[in-house]
């Protein structure tokens, strides 16, 4: 199988996927702007939802899909592709054994990179956390969704120009430019998207989610729910607790084999330790300890 093959997914439903009214709102809406012509763009803090609603909308538009990760290291080639240099190619005599020829080819070859390839197939392009890689990686995007048309280095020197399949999309999502690492968005890049901002999911959905991913009953998951939000809601953590959290929590009951309501110590010093951990990102103890107060009240109030 070719390295480009490798980099193309089948849009297919994603096991587990909740579609609660809250995220076919999101998902109906995003479709609609695709539906339009615009590159959608999911903006919104860690752990809402943004890459599985992405991969989730690009399944439902039914091409393959071809995934990239923003990188701070991502240089415009790491999009588009660069000259490879030359290759060998071994080629086995199927009738003398001794014998082996090797090929070797040296014109230059053109390794078609994940945006070239969604560009020139009509494939819908999932750019993860774009805002990773530095705003000068990026500017190959902005005549690709602008005027559907793609700037590369010819092998001959000069440049050439691909024209986007007509069914090439893009869906993009990003974190808040306060995170670390994050870059702020061009202006020029940003007027030429639809960005829907997404919040921390609603009740509803938290807790669907949590029963989906742990098979616990839903007296049990609304529980942990129940002290995730509290503690989210009380503002007083470094960061905000996410579906993360609720997940490992009602994972790691499950595979004890145990529930909140079987064992309330132990889903306590469960809660403490993974709340406490997802909270604070500095090392401080004084958030740790913070976080394993509020999370025992919350318990109480709860059982
Ligand atoms: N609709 C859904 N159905 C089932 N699980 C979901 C759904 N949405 C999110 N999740 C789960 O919630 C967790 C967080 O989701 P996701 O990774 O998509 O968030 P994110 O906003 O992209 O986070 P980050 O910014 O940190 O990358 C994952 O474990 C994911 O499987």
């Amino acid at each position: 199988m070719s390295k480009e093959s490798n980099a193309v997914l089948a849009p297919e439903p994603q096991v587990d996927f909740v579609e609660t009214p809250y995220i076919a709102d999101i998902t109906n809406r995003a479709q609609t702007y695709i539906k339009a012509g615009f590159p959608v763009h999911l903006r919104g803090p860690s752990g809402t939802g943004k890459t599985t609603i992405a991969l989730h909308l690009a399944s439902k538009l039914g091409r393959p899909v071809v995934m990239i990760h923003g990188d701070a290291e991502f240089k415009t080639s790491d999009l588009v592709g660069a000259e490879s240099g030359y290759k060998i190619k071994k080629v086995d005599d199927r009738f003398i054994h001794t014998v082996h020829k090797y090929e070797e080819d040296y014109s230059k070859q053109w390794q078609s990179n994940r945006l070239t390839l969604a560009v020139q197939n009509g494939f819908t392009l999932v750019y993860d956390e774009f805002t990773r890689s530095r705003p000068e990686a990026n500017n190959i995007l902005l005549p690709i969704l602008q005027e559907r048309m793609m700037t590369t280095q010819s092998s001959k020197g000069g440049e050439t120009y691909i024209k986007a399949h007509p069914d090439f999309c893009a869906i993009f999502t990003s974190n808040p430019e306060e995170y670390a690492g994050v870059n702020r968005t061009q202006d020029a890049l940003r007027d030429r998207m639809v960005t829907i901002d997404i919040d921390h999911f609603d009740y509803e959905t938290e807790l669907q989610i949590v029963m989906a991913k742990s098979q616990l009953f839903q007296e049990d998951s609304e529980k942990i729910v129940k002290i995730v939000r509290g503690l989210r809601e009380s503002g007083k953590t470094e960061f905000d607790p996410t579906i993360r959290g609720s997940i490992m929590i009602a994972k790691t009951m499950a595979t004890l084999e145990t529930t909140p309501s079987e064992s309330k110590e132990l889903f306590s010093t469960i809660c403490q330790d993974i709340l406490s951990s997802e909270t604070s990102r500095i090392g401080s103890k004084t958030n740790q300890d913070r976080v394993r107060v509020i999370v025992k009240d919350l318990i109480e109030q709860y059982y």
